[in-house]
C-alpha cells in the first residue's frame, strides 16, 4: 500500500500539494487524475523520497521510502523525466540498475522481453523514440519485480498500439495482486484503465472514489427538449407525472423518461417541439467540472462563493466522503 497522510509541499508561496490524505491499495489500478499543475508529479516524487514534504507523511508498505532496504524490489516507478544516459544501450542501462540494486542479470532479459525491446536492446538510448524511451522506463520500473508500481503519465507520446499495450500491462499487474498507481490528466484514459480514482486540483483532494461509482454518478442520461410553448409542455409533462428542469439556453431537461414518450405527450396537447434529443453527460465534462470548482475555490480564497459554486463545492465534499 501507499499511504498519504496530510501530505503537503510548498515551494515558497506556492502550495503544490495541499494536505493530501488517501491510500493506494493492492490488486487494482488506481488512477491519479488532475489537470496540468495539479500536483501529481510532486506527490509521486514525495512518495519516492525525491522531494521532502513540508508537512504530513507518506509511507510505502508502512515505511518511508528512504528506509526501504532494496527499494527497487518494493516499488518501481516511471517518472516523467527519466534520466537514461544517451550513450548507453537499453541493456546496459538496465544492467547497471540491476547490478547496483542486487538484482540478477536474467531479470534484465526478462523485462526487455516484457516491454518488447529485446530486438533493440543493444542500441544506444539516444536513438530511441519517445515510445521506446517510455518502454525502457517501464522496464526499469519492473526490474525489481516490485509489489508496487507507479507510473507518471505513462501514455504520453505513445501511439495507439503503445497506449493499448500500457493499459493491458497495468491491468495485468493489478490482477497479479500488485498496487498500481498511475497519473493522467485525461479522464477518458482513466475510464478505460482505472478501477479506483483519486482526483486532485490545485494540490487538494477532490475525489477518492471507485471508477464504477464515478461513472454511475456522472453517466447521467436525459432528454433535452426545446419548445416555443414552454408552459404548455410543462403542463403536459406535469399531468403525466414527468418532471423537467431548466437546461442551458432556454431548454428543458427531462430525466428518466424516453424521448418517444415525451414526444407523444407533447403531440397529444398539440405542443410544437423544436428539439427532442437524448443526451449523455461525458465523464470528461464531469472531471472538468470537478476540477474547475477547485480553481474557483482558490481564486476566491476568503470571499464567499456564488451559490452555484457553493453547491458544486459541496458536490466535491460528497465525493471526498464517498
Ligand atoms: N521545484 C519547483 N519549484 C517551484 N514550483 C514547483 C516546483 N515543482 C513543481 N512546482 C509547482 O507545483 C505545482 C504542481 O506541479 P506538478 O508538476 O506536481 O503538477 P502535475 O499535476 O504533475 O502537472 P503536469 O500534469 O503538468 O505534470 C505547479 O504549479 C508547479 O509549477
Amino acid at each position: 500500500m501507499i499511504e498519504l497522510e496530510g501530505l503537503t509541499k510548498r515551494y515558497g508561496e506556492k502550495v503544490a500539494v495541499d494536505n493530501l490524505t488517501f491510500t493506494v491499495r493492492p490488486g487494482i489500478v488506481t488512477g491519479f487524475l488532475g489537470p496540468n499543475g495539479a500536483g501529481k508529479s510532486t506527490t509521486m516524487r514525495m512518495i519516492l523520497g525525491l522531494d521532502h514534504p513540508t508537512a504530513g507523511d507518506v509511507r510505502v508498505d508502512g515505511t518511508h521510502y528512504d528506509r526501504l532496504k532494496d527499494p527497487l524490489t518494493d516499488i518501481g516507478a516511471l517518472l516523467e523525466a527519466k534520466g537514461v544516459h544517451p550513450g548507453r544501450s537499453a541493456y546496459n542501462h538496465l544492467l547497471w540498475l540491476a547490478q547496483s540494486n542486487g538484482i540478477p542479470e536474467r531479470r534484465v532479459r526478462e523485462v526487455l522481453d516484457e516491454v518488447g525491446l529485446t530486438a533493440v536492446a543493444r542500441k544506444k538510448a539516444k536513438g530511441f523514440s519517445l515510445g521506446m524511451g517510455q518502454r525502457l522506463g517501464i522496464a526499469a520500473a519492473l526490474l525489481g519485480d516490485p509489489r508496487i508500481l507507479m507510473f507518471d503519465e505513462p501514455v504520453n507520446g505513445l501511439d495507439p498500439e503503445g497506449i493499448h499495450w500500457i493499459r493491458t500491462l497495468m491491468k495485468s499487474l493489478a490482477e497479479q495482486g500488485r498496487t498500481v498507481f498511475v497519473s493522467s490528466h485525461l479522464m477518458s484514459e482513466m475510464a478505460l484503465t482505472a478501477d479506483h480514482l483519486v482526483v486532485i486540483g490545485q494540490g487538494r483532494l477532490l475525489a477518492d472514489t471507485s471508477m464504477a461509482e464515478f461513472i454511475r454518478r456522472n453517466s447521467r442520461s436525459y432528454v433535452r427538449v426545446r419548445t416555443p410553448q414552454r408552459e404548455a409542455l410543462l403542463d403536459a409533462l406535469h399531468r403525466a407525472g414527468v418532471t423537467a428542469v431548466d437546461g442551458a439556453d432556454g431548454t428543458l431537461e427531462v430525466d428518466g423518461t424516453p424521448a418517444e414518450a415525451i414526444g407523444e405527450l407533447a403531440a397529444r396537447d398539440g405542443v410544437v417541439l423544436h428539439e427532442l434529443s437524448p443526451q449523455q453527460a461525458s465523464l470528461e465534462e464531469a472531471f472538468m467540472q470537478l476540477t474547475a470548482e477547485s480553481v474557483e475555490y482558490h481564486a476566491h480564497t476568503g470571499a464567499p462563493l456564488p451559490p452555484q459554486q457553493q453547491q458544486q463545492q459541496q458536490w466535491g465534499e460528497s465525493w471526498r466522503k464517498g
